[in-house]
């Protein structure tokens, strides 16, 4: 099919088509469920093989690429769409390559499973020279498996290059972004019979070239089948390229709904936005009504020591007093005690403190929380003075104290 196309013969690069891997494909449940092994090239081949959809979603940081991995996604790409959906750019033409390579490497933290592509950005591969020094940066410092490059034989020795030298490269047609102001916006590629037929040319230079994949953006739905159906060696991957491609891709923003405008060939699978609209204004009405935070959002100290403390303090007080130390350890509190008499919480008092959130997160039941802060009591006979008045709270770096309750790390929630 590919030799008898007449535009198949257009430009033929290197030795002819490579590839990258011959990974032995995980079996099993590949649909829905996290796979419990890391995707390879193979295993990609392996659902084209089989005409199973193959999936792409992008992702721009650690929880982005950790949703990724639980949703069982093929393909993770960290695009450059990421200059206008993370950071606010005005187009992509505008992200740097050490920008990409920070959100790379938040990305392949969250995302490990999936096979990982990273856009190259703008200006990243001007030369075949500066295209490899990129790519291998990418791969080495961003984490990612592979690198995708917008252009079809345009940029055809560059990426024959890569591939050559053992990158795995996605190709991407149709739509680039990257061109908006040569493409005079972000238009619908291949309405016209010689735009589209330039695009099939790409399309099979790539295959040639050795890409393991190509994007095609944005081009109408017959031509995206067309190329599909054409390529020998390659899959499509669509986005607004109708349904016939060999997988589907989509900005992860415009799937969940986050953003409030997207491109027509988006379809919200979530409703994030308003969803996070309304949380945060749930929030700013809970502060501003003194719902939030409640006794179980708050922290009590163990056993007696609050009035032990107040003891420490003189225990004259007779209304109720929020101690409050600025970070230099000055007491503004209304106590008759300065907290200027106390000595600075040391490391043993830190220490110290630790053992006790311990044993009050094990017996937490021992105190009772207090609802109001009311001090109207004497100092307790029973409670012996101390040598060294030692105050157990405040600390003057709260954040770094250990907590009483279990912190859940964010991989696990
Ligand atoms: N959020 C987001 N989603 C994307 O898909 C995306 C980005 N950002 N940023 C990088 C590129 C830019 N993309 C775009 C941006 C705009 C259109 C757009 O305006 N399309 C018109 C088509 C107009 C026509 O030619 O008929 C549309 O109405 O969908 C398409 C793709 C795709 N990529
Ligand atoms: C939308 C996909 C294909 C992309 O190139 C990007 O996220 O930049």
């Amino acid at each position: 099919m590919l030799r008898s196309h007449p535009l198949a013969r257009i430009m033929r690069v290197g030795t002819g088509v490579r590839w990258m891997s011959a990974y032995t494909p995980p079996q099993g449940d590949t649909s829905t469920s996290p796979r419990p092994k890391k995707v390879t090239i193979g295993h990609l081949r392996q659902l084209w093989r089989t005409k199973t959809p193959i999936t792409v979603l992008t992702a721009y940081d650690f929880p982005t690429g950790r949703l990724c991995e639980k949703a069982g996604v093929d393909i993770t790409l960290v695009g450059d769409s990421l200059a206008q959906v993370c950071l606010g750019y005005e187009s992509t033409t505008q992200l740097t390559m050490d920008e990409m390579i920070h959100h790379c490497r938040a990305v392949a933290r969250g995302s490990k499973l999936p096979f990982l592509v990273a856009d190259m950005p703008f200006g990243s591969y001007y030369s075949i020279d500066e295209a490899a020094r990129n790519a291998f940066r990418l791969i080495r410092e961003g984490g990612v498996d592979a690198v995708k490059i917008e252009g079809g034989k345009d940029i055809i020795k560059t990426v024959a290059k890569l591939t050559a030298i053992g990158i795995p490269v996605m190709g991407h047609i149709g739509l680039l972004p990257q061109r908006h102001t040569v493409f005079s916006g972000y238009r619908v590629q291949g309405r016209l019979a010689n735009r589209a037929a330039s695009i099939v040319a790409d399309a099979f230079a790539l295959q040639s070239a050795g890409v393991f994949a190509i994007v095609v953006e944005a081009v109408p739905a017959p031509l995206g089948a067309y190329i599909t159906e054409n390529l020998q060696h390659v899959p499509t991957i669509g986005i607004g390229a109708g349904k016939a491609t060999s997988g589907q891709v989509l900005v992860i923003n415009d799937a969940l709904g986050v953003a409030e405008w997207a491109p027509k060939f988006v379809r919200k699978f979530g409703n994030i936005g308003e969803k996070a609209e309304e949380g945060a204004k749930a929030y700013i009405q809970a502060v501003r009504n003194r719902e939030f935070p409640d006794n179980e959002e708050s922290y009590f100290m163990a056993g007696n020591e609050w009035r032990k403390f107040i003891h420490e303090l003189g225990g004259s007080s007779t209304k109720s007093t929020w101690v409050d130390v600025t970070s230099n350890g000055e007491d503004s509190s209304e106590s008759t005690a300065s907290l200027n008499d106390f000595s600075l919480p040391t490391l043993a008092g830190f220490m110290e403190e630790a053992d006790i959130v311990e044993v009050d997160s094990q017996e937490s039941k021992l105190e009772e929380p207090i609802s109001e802060v009311s001090i109207s009591e004497e100092p307790q006979p029973e409670i012996p003075k101390p040598e060294e008045p030692k105050p157990e709270e405040p600390k003057p770096d709260e954040s770094k104290s250990a907590e009483s309750k279990p912190v859940v790390p964010p991989s696990q929630q």
